[in-house]
């Protein structure tokens, strides 16, 4: 359904004469195109965007037209304080179409039957509506047979004659049954039930209470703003006379079909682009063909070819669209970012941070409301906590958001905190190795989403981490999700965290270890040496399995990480499983080891002091 901005087509009337004569097609417009487009398209004097080779069909903000006074220049990006200024209006592009006017009931069907001949652009409804459309059949049935018999000759002395009439005595000669409008609305409003309202419609508005008034939006009091409504991203005004037209289609389906003119509420068909400024004669045979049935089959209903204008506002177009016509050409444009809950977060390159602030703004607008802020990363994660240095580019300031991960919430500040929401699925696929019976120590827990996740199923989670704000999040996140009596928070560093763990009752109970930091997780394997060697041989022991993560750029990566593992435990035979988690960077993977802690390294002697 498109919506249409009232202000287009001021008049709801009932004819379509009042919509019919307007305003000539395209006034004066100041017309501009993209500095930099000339290379890609070129501007008719019309001020159309054109290039049939590159942009021959659908909607390109490369054609129509765009009315917008102020030219909309690639952005050079020099003014790095520009606050992500962007004129939404030089996105507005006009497209000259043609549609036809069908009686509304039928418009369903005939959209199905024309398909391949309308216009078919994506989130735009072929079926469009344009104001005073939508006519009570009540008052079609009251003003129906007037229309018919003054066949718009209400000047002719015969259509004075049949008016003074009916304003005399109710009805003219040939009304039958019909009542004056006067009698008309007399009669109706005897036959009000208990609410009052049974038929007469419009009485029934009057007397309901008035709906609070919608608050304006701010941009709407902006002085000379376009007033575009939300979901307001195009708009269709009719803007061709009929005269022309139905010359046109009086020949195609004889002199009966200008006197029978429907004067029900009616739809317009738009057709495809092609079919644009031509006659009747020259649309399609198989458009002709389903005119012509209709024509035959009805005796009352009327098609109008007509001329419309499709307006495209800057809501309509797609995030990549606004960005390459807005950075310069041959820029690679910025399509992807990670979401983490409200919050947009790109990996710009140093190309486009002199258009940082305008990338932000365009990633904001069009994932609104979802995204609330559009954040850039500064720097590479290289700090002990794993945080990033993030920058606000748009929306609201606050790095505090709620992440739902596998029906989980987490309450992350980015921050302070690290997350990455890419890891979702290998955390799943962690998750599905736990059971019921285990229990997980994870050591490098962040804020927690495996070990949260982990306390869903299983026994208990012993979770830890060195960061106390990480520390804070993984109590607040226990509380949030009810898990809070499953996990036991510790605020240590790794090592020292594996030999309490050991060093306490805890140890015999350790099912799983997961070690989580990628960057040097492996190297603090060698916590494990020892673990037991002060505890007597014939106790009870477990001996848990344990998931590392690592990274490496190695050729053979898995025999690279294999051999850190063997390195920190010295140990010369692990029998590991090795997988490939994903590829961070070009040529980087993240891997994950699971192997049980081999006896050798728990009861070793030599073991290192924390
Ligand atoms: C890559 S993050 C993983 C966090 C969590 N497992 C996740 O998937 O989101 C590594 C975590 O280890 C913590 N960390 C870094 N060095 C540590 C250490 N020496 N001891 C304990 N935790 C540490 C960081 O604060 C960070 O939260």
């Amino acid at each position: 359904m498109l919506f249409l901005k009232p202000h287009y087509l001021p008049v709801a009337s009932l004819s379509p004469k009042s919509i019919f004569f307007q305003k000539p097609f395209f006034p004066t417009f100041s017309l501009s195109c993209f500095s930099t487009v000339a290379t890609r398209s070129c501007c008719s004097d019309q001020g159309q965007f054109l290039d049939p080779i590159i942009f021959s069909y659908g909607p390109s903000l490369h054609k129509g037209t765009n009315p917008s006074q102020f030219p909309a220049n690639k952005n050079t990006g020099q003014d790095e304080d520009d606050d992500g200024i962007l004129d939404e209006e030089s996105f507005t592009r006009v497209f000259d179409i043609s549609a036809l006017r069908v009686p509304s009931k039928d418009c369903f069907s005939l959209e199905s039957t024309l398909r391949g001949h309308l216009l078919n652009w994506p989130r735009i409804r072929n079926i469009a509506r344009v104001p005073g459309d939508e006519v009570d059949p009540e008052l079609v049935e009251l003003l129906g047979h007037q229309n018919m018999s003054c066949n718009g000759d209400d000047d002719s002395e015969e259509g004075r004659r049949v008016s003074l009439e009916r304003r005399i005595y109710g009805k003219a000669e040939g009304d039958g049954e019909i009542l004056s409008p006067v009698l008309y609305r007399d009669k109706l409003a005897k036959t009000f039930n208990s609410r009052g309202f049974v038929k007469f419609r419009n009485l029934a508005k009057i007397s309901r209470p008035k709906k609070k008034k919608k608050k304006k939006r701010e941009d709407e009091n902006v002085e000379g703003s376009k007033r575009i409504q939300k979901n307001d991203f195009a708009a269709v005004d009719v803007i061709e006379d009929e005269e022309e037209q139905s010359e046109g289609l009086k020949n195609l389906l004889g002199e009966e079909f200008t006197k029978k003119r429907w004067r029900g509420s009616t739809r317009l068909l738009l057709l495809d682009e092609r079919y644009a400024g031509k006659g009747v004669e020259e649309l399609p045979e198989a458009i002709k063909a389903v005119l012509k049935a209709y024509a035959e089959k009805s005796t009352n209903l009327t098609f109008e070819l007509v001329r419309c204008k499709l307006t495209l506002f800057y809501d309509y177009w797609q995030m990549n669209e606004i960005l390459e016509a807005l950075l310069p050409d041959g820029m690679i444009v910025p399509s992807s970012f990670e979401v983490v809950g409200h919050i947009a977060h790109l990996n710009l390159r140093d190309e486009h941070l002199p258009y940082k602030k305008l990338i932000g703004k365009v990633v904001l607008d069009k994932n609104k409301p979802k995204i609330q802020t559009v954040v850039n990363k500064i720097d590479s994660i290289d700090n002990e906590y794993r945080t990033m240095q993030l920058e606000v580019l748009a929306g609201n300031h606050s790095l505090v958001t709620t992440v739902v991960e596998n029906g989980i919430r987490f309450q992350v500040d980015l921050s302070t905190v690290y997350w990455n929401s890419r890891l979702a699925t290998e955390r799943q696929r962690l998750m599905s190795g736990f059971r019921r019976h285990d229990v997980v120590c994870d050591v490098f827990s962040g804020v927690g989403p495996i070990a949260i996740s982990a306390a869903k199923i299983v026994k208990r989670v012993f979770a830890n981490d060195l960061n106390p704000y990480a520390v804070e999040y993984l109590e607040r996140n226990s509380v949030l999700n009810k898990l809070e009596r499953k996990i036991e928070v510790f605020n240590m560093d790794g090592r020292r965290f594996i030999k309490a763990v050991y060093a306490s009752d805890k140890a015999h109970s350790v099912t799983q270890v997961v070690m989580n930091l990628p960057n040097n997780a492996a190297e603090y394997l060698d916590a494990f040496r020892g673990i037991y060697k002060d505890r007597p041989k014939d106790g009870e022991f477990t001996f848990p399995t344990i998931h590392v993560y690592g990274f490496s750029k190695a050729q053979d990566p898995e025999f690279e990480f294999h051999e850190r593992i063997r390195i920190a435990l010295l140990e010369v035979a692990v029998n590991i499983k090795m997988r490939r988690v994903r590829l961070v960077a070009p040529g980087k993977w993240m891997l994950c080891a699971s192997f049980i802690l081999p006896e050798t390294v728990a009861f070793a002697d030599t073991a290192i002091d924390a």
